[in-house]
Formats: structure tokens, C-alpha cells, sequence
């Protein structure tokens, strides 16, 4: 049976070594709760660090053991590598640089050696427990290689992976010298989530930019697979939250919070002590609010919790000083001997204390620089009841896309800050009941458990669209027919386009000449007398001629403007004008001009503006005004706007590659016929040919025809076996 295998750097549970021997306790964090309801369904298992290193061997065993019964497999890190891939490479790389915090970021080739080790580690223990079929979802930033680690292992397997955190805009992201790799490594997946539809879209436009794919309405064309990217914003357990806080122990509970807080207002903050959570602004906010309205002392209290966390990193450590500071300044100044303003903890809770901070609290003051999503403030809202209470959200946290009824501030803006506190602090019983209660509907419906379904049922779906395409791709069987036919075959006509299908796709067209396993397999099928073969390129006749001219083959250029039928002297097809480039090229010209990295291609009969060096999105841009502009134009003097890959040509109507070929297929009688292609001009030739023939779309877009190969490569070993016969 096959199961599901989730790997997160964080194991649920926490080793902890007392002297008693090993104890386990839950890790802090809504993941590991959210996920408890699938990982220890049948044989699936959660991959993990449990967050300590071993020295010894025993120990080691014992973990492993004692993890197994419960659904869990540890991965060991070494003091080096907590140091160098934990400490270093996640929290001191990644981590600041996805928060925005670049300033913070440290650039170091030791963290990022590490970091692959560490990844390839967790690929090894994936590895030792997965089977075919099984369903693999990797979580967060700590493994951003292993999905692409994981699909050299199993080509075929079917990965989900799940971002936790922001993904940051272009311009912060290719900072990082090993963003490149990095994307790869996500790549790997075939759906890749993330909290927003922000975070969905940095990712998309850096996939775009740096790794030059194409990324239409979020799905990711590699040239094998097609990948799936989208946002799915988590939610929590809803319903254990809302139980807890009415359950009988939680009266008990509250009745010493009540005694020291008589009738003063509560406001909560909870968060793992994290320079993205804004936790100094906030504290600087609360001060200004005793400041300027001193009828709130002794009125109100600041209950903060921060949870230590990874504190052996410098700018962990730094925060923790910086906030003992200030609560000291703050409590110090405006304490009384019945009053403190800010009760602070620096550890953590188990969720029965902070269901019952969440229930006594009035406000909660969620003002994170940054954060994914924040659990803490989805939590507070399902644990209110009785529907009173006021949430502070920033803007900058992925929940604030959902809870559109909290205040919601700019975490920068202290002065908003002050205004929502005391907004909250006076806001009328009812509309606190509507705004919770639009924002507990919004939160009961998409709960976690139908944040794992959803994820699940798309991870399904693109399996399923990637299988009906790899149907279409030419199979053991069908190439077994094809060659069959061939050899059957007497009178041949092989259709090759060049670019895209004989030849990868360079940044500098020019670059594309063919080399020399290009050469010799021309050469051997041009060698069969039996065999017609057709260069059908959109290329000028010149660079044709200069690049396979030797050859006997037959060369269509220009899209059908110009042929040359084996070792003949070009002809033109059709009779056509060049007149109407005088009107079009000062249009190109300008479009050059606003566009820095585009350029012009002049053919006999055509006009083509290029830009693939062009920013992908200006690109996009300008391509569609021009296209606007020529086909405004074209109209009146009959010509056509060809789109292309990164290209835009203007042609005489009469000209197509589809036309071209009819006119091959009219002239020589033929009894076998294959056309290979990878663009959208190539679909005017697969449209033209008959049933029987063999039509092969390079690439995983939709196609006229029949099957697929993934890439000028695999055309190449195709061509080979063919020219074997
Ligand atoms: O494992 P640690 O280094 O101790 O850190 C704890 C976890 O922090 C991060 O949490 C994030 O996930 C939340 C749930 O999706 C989200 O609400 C929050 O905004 C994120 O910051 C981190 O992403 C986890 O990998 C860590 O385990
Ligand atoms: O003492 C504590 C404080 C917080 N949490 C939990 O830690 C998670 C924090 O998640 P959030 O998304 O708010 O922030 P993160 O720490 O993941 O960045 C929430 O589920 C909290 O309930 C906890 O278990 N014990
Ligand atoms: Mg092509």
C-alpha cells in the first residue's frame, strides 16, 4: 500500500535529554499538530531532526526505535552541522533574507556546503523508507534542494512541497548567489505552496527571471513536467482550540488570572522570540500608548510571552537584550506597587496555558515586520467563545489576506499602532461579535485538515495532467511502430524545424550554427535515398544555407518565403512585397528603444523584434503593445503578426509553415511522414499533415500533435535510431 512521507527539518516532538534518560516533548508550532491527523494514518511516516545532537551510538538507536512507534524517523545532525546548515545556512541565510531583513544576511560558502550536505542527508533517509507510488510532501525553507534531490532518486514520484515562510520579491531573492540552484532544487517538486498568493507570485517571477521558464497562469513548463504553484493558506485545529477553551478545566484555570487582573483590559502577545516578529516596535508602541493617554495605566496590561528560540544566533541573541531592556524601561517607569504594565515570560507554554491566556485576553497584538502566515492570532480568534475580543494584526503577516476584520496596521507606523490599541480598548461590544465572528466562519471553514485535503487533491490533479501529457509522449511502443514504418517506408519525407528541435535554444540566436553530432546525423539521413528530409525553419535562407547548405537536404526559410529543394538554387514560394517594411520598422525601431535588450531580425520578407534578453515581464508587456500596434496595421496591407517564443515577427499573410509543407506533400509521392516541431509556427505544419503521419511537439505544451519528447536532445536519439535502421 502506498503511503504518505512528510520531511520537515523539525521532527513534532522534541528529544530532550534529562537525567532520568531521553524525554519527548511537542515541538511549538502548528505544524506538527496540524499534520498529526495524517502522518500517523497507516504506514506513513514524518521525517525529522528531533533537535539535539548524540555523541553516542546507543542513544542514537534508542531514538530511532522510540520514534517508530510513533510514525517518526529521525534524521542525527552534527554539531557542525546545526552550526553550519541549521544555525548558519537556514537562520542566518535564508531566513533573514526571506523576512526582508537582508541586512542581516550572512553570505558564507561553508553554510552553503553544508546546507547541500545536510540536504542530500535528508534525501538519504527518504530514500531508505520510500517505495513506488508513495506521495511525498517536503516542508519549508531548510530543504529547499531536497525536492529536486529527491526526483533524481524517483524520477517518477510524486512531490509535494509547502513553504512556510515569505518567499521574498526578485529583487531581495537573486542576492543570494545560489539562487539558481536553489530554484532548482524546489523545482523538483511538482507542486510547490506557499501561504499567499504573493509569495506564489515572487516565486513564479524569479522561476521567470533567473531560471528563464516559462510560468503562464502558475504553472511551471521545465521541459519535462509541468509544475504546480499556487498559495494555500493554513489553517489551524480549529476545533481543539474552540474545545479547550470551553472545557470545565479552563474555569479553574483562569480564576488566579482574574484575581490579579481584576477589571484591567488584557492585551496578548505571543511569539518565538524572532527579529521578524517586531516584537521592539511593538513594545515601543505600548509605551507611547501610556504616554499619551495616561488614563489607560493601570487600566491595561501587556501579557508577553516569547519563546526562546534559536538563541545561539548572534542576532537572536542580540533581540533578547534588546527586549529585556526595554521591558525593564518600560515596567520601571511606569509601575505601581498594584500594577506592572508588562507581565513577560521568556519560555514556553503547553497549549492548556495558552488556551487560557487566549480566552482571558481582550486584544491580542499581532504586529510581526514579517511572518508567513501566524497560527497565534488563528488561535486566539477560534478560542473566543463568547466572540469578544479585538485582534491587532500587521499587514505584513500571511494571515492578515484572511482576517480582513482585525485592525490591521503597518507595524512601522507606531502612531497606527497606538490608534488601534486604543481603538480596541474602546471598540463596542457588538461590532467586537460581528468582526469575530466573520473571522471565525473564515477560519472554521478552512480549517487544517482541509488545508492537508486541498494540497493533497491539487498534488493529485497535476500528477494526473502530467500522466495524460506523458501518454501523449511517444511511447516504447509507438517509437517501435514508428521505426517499423520507416524501414517499411520507400518514399520518406522527414519535416525538421531547427531551433527548439535540433537545437536548444540559445540567449544569442546567432549561437544556434549546428555542431557536429548535428552534422553527421543530417549527413546519415540524407544519405538514405529513400529519405527526403526538410529543414522547415523561420530562419533567413542566408544563415540556412551557410549552416546546412552543404547538405543534401531540402530547406524551407522564412516560414515558407523561401525553399531550396535539395541541391537546386531558392526560390521564392510566393510572389510577395517587402514594400510595407518602411512603415513597420520605424514602429520596431521605437520599440528597441524603450526596450533595452530587445533587437530587430531582418528577413527578406519578414520583420521579427526578439526578446528573450529582455526582463521577462517587460518583455510580456511591450510584446502584447506591439503586437496590438502591428496588428492594427496589418490588416490593411495583408500581413500577419506571428507570435513566437520570445519572439514577435511580421509577415506576408500568404506565409506559413503549413503551407509550406502542402506544397512538398502535393509534389513527391511519400508513404511515410514524420514532422517534428517545438513552437506555435510549428502547429500550422502539424495541422497540414495527414492522420497517418508521425507529429512530434517538442515540449510539454498542448499540441496538434500526436506525441511529445521532452527536449532537442531526445529528438536527437530519436533521429539516431532512426538513421540506425
Ligand atoms: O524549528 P525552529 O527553528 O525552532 O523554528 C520554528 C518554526 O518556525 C517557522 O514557522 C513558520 O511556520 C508557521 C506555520 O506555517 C507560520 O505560521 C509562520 O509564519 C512561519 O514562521 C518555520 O517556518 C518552521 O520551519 C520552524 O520549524
Ligand atoms: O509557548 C508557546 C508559544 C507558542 N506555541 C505555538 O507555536 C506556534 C507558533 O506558530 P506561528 O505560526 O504563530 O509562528 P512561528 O513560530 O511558527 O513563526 C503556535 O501554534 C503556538 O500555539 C507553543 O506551542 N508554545
Ligand atoms: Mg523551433
Amino acid at each position: 500500500m502506498s503511503k504518505t512521507i512528510i520531511i520537515s527539518n523539525r521532527l513534532p516532538i522534541k528529544v530532550q535529554r534529562k537525567e532520568e534518560g531521553l524525554a519527548y516533548e511537542t515541538s511549538e508550532g502548528g505544524l506538527a499538530t496540524g499534520l498529526g491527523s495524517i502522518y500517523k494514518e497507516g504506514d506513513n511516516v514524518w521525517i525529522g531532526w528531533p533537535g539535539l545532537s548524540f555523541e553516542d551510538e546507543e542513544e542514537e538507536k534508542q531514538v530511532v526505535q522510540d520514534l517508530k512507534q510513533q510514525s517518526m524517523h529521525p534524521v542525527f545532525l552534527t554539531e557542525s552541522e546545526i552550526k553550519e546548515f541549521y544555525e548558519g545556512f537556514s537562520n542566518e541565510t535564508l531566513w533573514p533574507s526571506f523576512h526582508y531583513f537582508s541586512q542581516y544576511t550572512v553570505y558564507d560558502d561553508a553554510y552553503w556546503a553544508a546546507y547541500q550536505h545536510v540536504n542530500q542527508k535528508f534525501c538519504q533517509a527518504v530514500m531508505e523508507l520510500a517505495q513506488p507510488g508513495d506521495t511525498i510532501w517536503v516542508h519549508d525553507y531548510q530543504l529547499l534542494l531536497l525536492p529536486a534531490y529527491i526526483r533524481e532518486a524517483f524520477p517518477d514520484s510524486s512531490i509535494g512541497f509547502f513553504q512556510h515562510i515569505p518567499f521574498p520579491s526578485y529583487e531581495v531573492f537573486r542576492m543570494l548567489p545560489w539562487r539558481e540552484q536553489i530554484l532548482k532544487g524546489m523545482l523538483g517538486a511538482d507542486l510547490i505552496g506557499f501561504h499567499t498568493y504573493d509569495d506564489a507570485r515572487h516565486f513564479l517571477s524569479s522561476v521567470s527571471r533567473i531560471a528563464g521558464m516559462n510560468t503562464a497562469q502558475g504553472l511551471i513548463d521545465n521541459g519535462h513536467r509541468q509544475i504546480m504553484v499556487d498559495a494555500f493558506p493554513m489553517g489551524i485545529d480549529y476545533t481543539k482550540y474552540a474545545q479547550l477553551a470551553g472545557s470545565p478545566e479552563m474555569k479553574e484555570k483562569l480564576i488566579p488570572y482574574h484575581e490579579v487582573l481584576h477589571d484591567q483590559k488584557v492585551i496578548l502577545s505571543i511569539d518565538r522570540l524572532d527579529y521578524s516578529k517586531g516584537i521592539p516596535a511593538r513594545l515601543q508602541a505600548f509605551e507611547l500608548l501610556l504616554q499619551e493617554y495616561p488614563e489607560f495605566r493601570e487600566k491595561v496590561t501587556l501579557f508577553m510571552l516569547v519563546v526562546p528560540s534559536r538563541d545561539q544566533v548572534e542576532k537572536y541573541k542580540e533581540l533578547k537584550e534588546t527586549i529585556d531592556e526595554l521591558v525593564g524601561r518600560i515596567n520601571s517607569s511606569y509601575r505601581t506597587i498594584t500594577w506592572n504594565p508588562i507581565q513577560y515570560f521568556y519560555r514556553s507554554f503547553p497549549i492548556e496555558e495558552l488556551s487560557a491566556l487566549y480566552t482571558v485576553a481582550d486584544i491580542a497584538l499581532i504586529t510581526p515586520m514579517r511572518d508567513g502566515m501566524n497560527l497565534v492570532c488563528k488561535e486566539f480568534i477560534a478560542s473566543k467563545l463568547d466572540q469578544k475580543g479585538v485582534l491587532i494584526l500587521s499587514e505584513m503577516a500571511g494571515a492578515s489576506k484572511e482576517l480582513s476584520e482585525a485592525i490591521i496596521i503597518n507595524p512601522n507606523d507606531l502612531g497606527q499602532m497606538v490608534q488601534a490599541m486604543r481603538e480596541a480598548m474602546i471598540m463596542p461590544e457588538e461590532e467586537q461579535q460581528t468582526r469575530m465572528q466573520h473571522m471565525q466562519e473564515v477560519l472554521k471553514r478552512y480549517d487544517i485538515h482541509q488545508w492537508v485535503s486541498i494540497f493533497m487533491n491539487r498534488l493529485e490533479y497535476i500528477k494526473l495532467k502530467q500522466l495524460s501529457l506523458a501518454t501523449e509522449s511517444l511511447s516504447k511502443q509507438e517509437r517501435q511502430q514508428l521505426l517499423q514504418d520507416y524501414t517499411r517506408g520507400q518514399q520518406r519525407i522527414l519535416f525538421l524545424d531547427y531551433d527548439g528541435t535540433l537545437t536548444g535554444f540559445t540567449q544569442n540566436p546567432k549561437h544556434a550554427f549546428p555542431d557536429e553530432e548535428l552534422l553527421h546525423l543530417l549527413e546519415c539521413l540524407t544519405q538514405e535515398s529513400k529519405n527526403r528530409v526538410v529543414i522547415i525553419s523561420g530562419r533567413d535562407r542566408n544563415t540556412l544555407q551557410q549552416w546546412v547548405g552543404h547538405l543534401p537536404v531540402d530547406i524551407i526559410a522564412e516560414h515558407g518565403v523561401w525553399m531550396r529543394p535539395q541541391t537546386q538554387e531558392w526560390q521564392m514560394m510566393h510572389h510577395l512585397t517587402n514594400e510595407w517594411k518602411t512603415e513597420v520598422r520605424p514602429i520596431m525601431d521605437m520599440h528597441v528603444s524603450r526596450t533595452p535588450g530587445s533587437f530587430i531580425e531582418e528577413k527578406d520578407y519578414s520583420l521579427v523584434w526578439h526578446y528573450r534578453k529582455v526582463d521577462p515581464t517587460l518583455g510580456e508587456l511591450r510584446a502584447r503593445e506591439l503586437g496590438n500596434h502591428l496588428q492594427f496595421m496589418a490588416a490593411n496591407i495583408n500581413l500577419q503578426v506571428m507570435e513566437g517564443d520570445k519572439v514577435l515577427e511580421i509577415k506576408n499573410v500568404e506565409v506559413n509553415k503549413g503551407i509550406a509543407v502542402l506544397r512538398w506533400l502535393e509534389l513527391l509521392p511519400h508513404d511515410f511522414l514524420l514532422a517534428i516541431g517545438d513552437d506555435r509556427t510549428d502547429e500550422d505544419m502539424f495541422k497540414m499533415m495527414p492522420e497517418d503521419a508521425y507529429t512530434i511537439k517538442v515540449g510539454s505544451q498542448r499540441s496538434l500533435a500526436k506525441y511529445h519528447l521532452d527536449s532537442s536532445k531526445e529528438v536527437r536519439k530519436l533521429l539516431q535510431e532512426v538513421c540506425d535502421q
